[in-house]
């Protein structure tokens, strides 16, 4: 059985206060985008084994058992003993981009699991397993624009569509740690509340629609905050850096023809229709 995990974008990031357990509460909306990764599993009832991992496409760093995919099974096979399984993994959305590719992993192998040995889980019951496997991964189980809140695990849908844009993602050569860009925050709540600020029409969003991470992250990494201006100046109605970086997206209106440029070396790019 194969399925397809996608990522997602934030529109729009506040970081609202430090919490006691370290964690940070965020406002935010993630919108769902097709980059995808493919994720098969095979059952081997006879595996010496309870799991065996093949990767393809880029390299994630970490043992087997570290990854999230992994980790969603072990999780599953504590509770519903499974069989053994062979897992494919071939990876297309890059890592540390705030792009949410691990958490759609571990979220896309809980809803894949669940039908093929059919537990019979509701989306609430697989939103609870999917939220301890990491912040973002229970928005994949349902996989539709939502605004969150509380650490991003809070949810209420929105009624946004951005159906016909054009997207572009450029991720750098650059890696930023999600940890360290959120110890570098000054938590505070939002001028503008992204709930109110999402309903404005797109070409408002640029002088409202804010992620609080740009400030801390661009200027560590300046080639980010030049790829999110150069994406203005060819045209984006709106542009952002996604999650806690380093990819920044830009959103282009339906029918124009998406910038041709020269990223940088080793950058990532997609281009796509929401
Ligand atoms: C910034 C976002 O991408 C927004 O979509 C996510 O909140 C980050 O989600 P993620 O990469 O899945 O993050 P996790 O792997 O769960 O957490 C990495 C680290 O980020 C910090 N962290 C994460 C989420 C959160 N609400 N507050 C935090 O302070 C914690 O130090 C944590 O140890
Ligand atoms: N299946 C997986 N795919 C990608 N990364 C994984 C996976 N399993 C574990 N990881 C680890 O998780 C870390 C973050 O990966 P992820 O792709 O979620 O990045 P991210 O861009 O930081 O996402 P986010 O939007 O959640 O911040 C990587 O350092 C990687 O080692």
């Amino acid at each position: 059985m194969i399925t397809f995990p996608n990522a997602k974008i934030n529109l729009g990031l506040s970081i609202t206060e430090k919490r006691p357990d370290g964690y940070h509460n965020l406002e935010t909306v993630f919108y769902p985008v097709a980059l995808e990764d493919a994720l098969e599993i095979r059952t081997c009832p006879q595996a010496d084994n309870k799991f065996s991992l093949h990767q393809y496409g880029m390299e994630i760093s970490g043992n087997p058992e570290e990854n999230l995919v992994v980790k969603a099974y072990l999780l599953l096979d504590k509770e519903f003993h499974l069989s053994p399984i062979e897992i494919h993994l071939y990876k297309h959305i890059p890592s540390g981009a705030g792009l949410g590719g691990g958490s759609s992993d571990a979220a896309f192998m809980l809803k894949l699991l669940n039908e093929h040995f059919q537990l019979n889980l509701s989306d609430d019951q697989l939103e609870v397993y999917a939220a301890t496997l990491g912040a973002d991964c229970a928005f994949f189980i349902r996989n539709a624009p939502t605004f969150a809140e509380g650490i991003g695990n809070i949810f209420s849908p929105i009624s946004l569509s951005l159906k016909g844009y054009q997207i572009l993602i450029i991720k750098p050569d650059v890696f930023v740690s999600t940890r360290e860009a959120f110890a570098n925050i000054h938590p505070h709540h939002p001028e503008y509340s992204i709930k109110e600020a999402i309903k404005r029409p797109i070409n408002e969003w640029k002088e409202i629609l804010i992620n609080d991470f740009e400030n801390s992250v661009f200027p560590q990494h300046p080639v980010i905050g030049e790829i999110k201006a150069e994406l203005y100046n060819q045209g984006a109605v709106y542009a952002s850096m996604s999650g806690s970086g380093s990819s920044v997206y830009g959103l282009f209106e339906p029918g124009c023809t998406l910038p041709e440029a020269d990223w940088g070396s080793n950058a990532f790019s997609y281009k796509g229709k929401l």
